[in-house]
């Protein structure tokens, strides 16, 4: 078994070499080389799988195949599909599944599917363990930050600085900047209805009535991401044209498939000219001083950076220590809002796009959720957007929101964790050092806490009217849970609910059979054809 372990590749080939004189003898025959060659690739595969099948320290778990090459976990994270396969494993094998590979670990399937409710709990809360070696592929600069970094320290000091600005009497400050966008949206979906031909830049024309709605989600909480974390909208709504969303998108998924495919990286460098525009946006606000001030995210951080400094808690110079120890550096600074345009865009717009889509298709909880809307903004002008008082407590669209979030959740792949100890999840044995995937989708979609898992219904959120015995506690994690939960919560809530009302209290919807509705998840979950297509007609003008 050590041996089998042992080895390297090399040495392993060199075994062989030793073992095949006759081989070594004919090394200038290009078919001697082939065949010698050929040997090593089946052997040092059968060496490899027997070790991990039934020596290495996970080899007590149920596995499918996949989990003992990288092969599976390179495609499945390539095409961004893992998802799909995770449920059927779990349904043959189980709650705990050995499922993969992490190149880091050249022996061992280290990564370990979990679909039990209180080993998720410990994963998230209760154990409260570090992110795993995953994340360092979301790292910009080389930096840590609020979202990637695996050190405690690091964390409990940046997240101090930073979730203040998430605080709901900050957020409030941010509602007027997300009208504006909003208000242009529906200038813009206007103008589609009324002429599809205007739609610029080679997209698709689409028949008079109806719109890409997934697209205008992603577009419009750019704008606001955009607004609220750089101070200057991306204008996508008005013209889907500006270059950092999409070089941004690209570069991140290309970083994400080769933190598992590291070969990709000897053909195909990764784009990070995103990470320049946000070094201009935070030296334009510096520049502009006391002038440039406004109430959002950007100035948050300029500000707390500021506070540090007159506190004494400011940076040392010794950029690496300060990075450590979550100094809000200037780089930080430029981190952190690209974090928050990592973090803040596709989440909430796919949350968005997911909410009208069950909707649509849903009629009785479209009508329902339409008259709790129209009676909460019935004071409102014509023409009027929803305010986020008239919208934050209503409660059948909270449970609408629910809903969608728990059949379609933004971490479809669970979320990865590293255990820090030896310890029994699910009643498997885990050791220290194991990657495991947290399921949370897995629960979404139990019977056991769901009833009819794959209806959509709001109902089942309010329990004076629900069908089913009420939702049990650590079964629903839309947000994750513990230290690393979203920090962004609120502000994601404050957008779909404000963006949901509207859309809904100025437009009829209807559903357009016919499309494609899988999706894909590198990063975040995404509709993968970038496409939802609904029919909207003015109700008010
Ligand atoms: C519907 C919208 C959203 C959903 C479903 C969502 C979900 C999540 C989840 C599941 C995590 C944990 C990720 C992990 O453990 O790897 C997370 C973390 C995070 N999210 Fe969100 N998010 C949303 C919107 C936002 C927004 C709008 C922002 C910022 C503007 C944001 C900023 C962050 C940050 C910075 C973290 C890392 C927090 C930490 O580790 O302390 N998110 N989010």
């Amino acid at each position: 078994m050590a041996v089998l372990s042992t080895l390297s590749n090399w040495t392993f080939l060199k075994a062989l070499l030793e073992k095949y004189p006759r081989s070594l003898a004919d090394l200038k025959k290009p078919r001697a080389i082939v065949r010698i060659l050929a040997t090593f690739v089946v052997l040092n595969g059968l060496r490899k799988l027997i070790y991990t099948r039934y020596f290495d320290r996970l080899s007590h778990l149920p596995s499918g195949l996949f989990a003992f090459t990288y092969f599976f976990t390179g495609v499945g994270v390539y095409t961004g599909r893992s998802h799909y396969f995770l449920p059927k494993t779990h349904e043959r094998y189980g709650k705990v599944v050995r499922v993969g590979k992490f190149f880091q670990y050249p022996y061992t399937p280290n990564i370990v599917s979990i679909a039990d409710k209180d080993a998720i709990h410990d994963i998230l809360v209760a154990s409260d363990y570090p992110k795993s070696e995953i994340h360092e592929g979301l790292e910009l600069y080389k930096q840590h930050s609020l979202f990637s970094s695996r050190n405690k320290d690091f964390h409990k000091n940046r997240r101090r600085l930073v979730a203040p600005a998430f605080g709901l009497q900050y957020l409030r400050s941010l509602e007027p900047i997300m009208a504006d966008c909003i208000h242009l949206l529906i200038q813009k979906i206007d103008e589609l209805l009324k002429d599809p031909i205007s739609v610029k830049n080679g997209a698709k024309v689409l028949p008079k009535g109806q719109i890409n709605i997934c697209s205008f989600m992603n577009r419009l909480s750019l704008d606001i991401i955009g607004e609220t974390a750089f101070g200057e909208s991306f204008d996508m709504v008005k013209d889907d044209n500006h270059p950092i969303p999409k070089q941004m998108a690209k570069s991140l998924k290309r970083s994400m498939q080769q933190t598992f495919n590291p070969w990709m990286r000897w053909f195909i460098p990764i784009d990070y000219t995103f990470i320049d525009f946000s070094v201009e946006r935070v030296n334009v606000r510096r520049q502009a001083g006391e002038a440039g001030r406004r109430a959002d995210l950007l100035q948050f951080l300029i500000d707390a950076q500021a506070s540090e400094r007159a506190s004494g808690n400011g940076e040392t110079g010794d950029e690496y220590a300060d990075m450590i120890a979550g100094k809000l550096t200037d780089r930080a600074v430029q981190t952190e809002a690209l974090v928050f345009l990592i973090a803040g865009s596709e989440t909430s717009s796919t949350a968005i796009t997911v909410a009208l889509m069950f909707l649509v298709k849903n009629t009785k909880a479209l009508k329902r959720l339409r008259e709790e809307l129209d009676q909460a903004t019935a004071s409102n002008p014509s023409g009027s957007l929803p305010t986020y008082d008239q919208v934050r407590k209503l409660p059948y669209l909270t449970a609408c929101i629910n809903e969608s979030m728990r059949l379609r959740p933004v971490a479809a792949t669970g979320l990865p964790r590293e255990v820090t100890e030896d310890t029994v999840m699910g009643g498997q044995k885990i050791p220290k050092g194991t990657i495991v995937l947290a399921q949370i989708a897995q629960l979404h979609y139990n019977a056991d806490y769901f009833p009819e898992p794959n209806k959509f219904v709001p109902e089942r959120w309010i329990p004076e009217e629900s069908p089913f015995p009420p939702v049990q506690d650590f079964t629903f994690y839309p947000f994750s849970a513990g230290t690393r939960n979203c920090v962004g919560k609120n502000f994601a809530m404050m957008e779909i609910r404000l963006i949901l009302a509207t859309i809904l209290t100025m437009y009829d919807i209807e559903y357009v059979p016919g499309q494609r509705e899988d999706y894909v998840q590198f990063i975040t979950t995404a509709f993968a054809t970038e496409s939802y297509v609904i029919k909207m007609k003015r109700v008010s003008v």
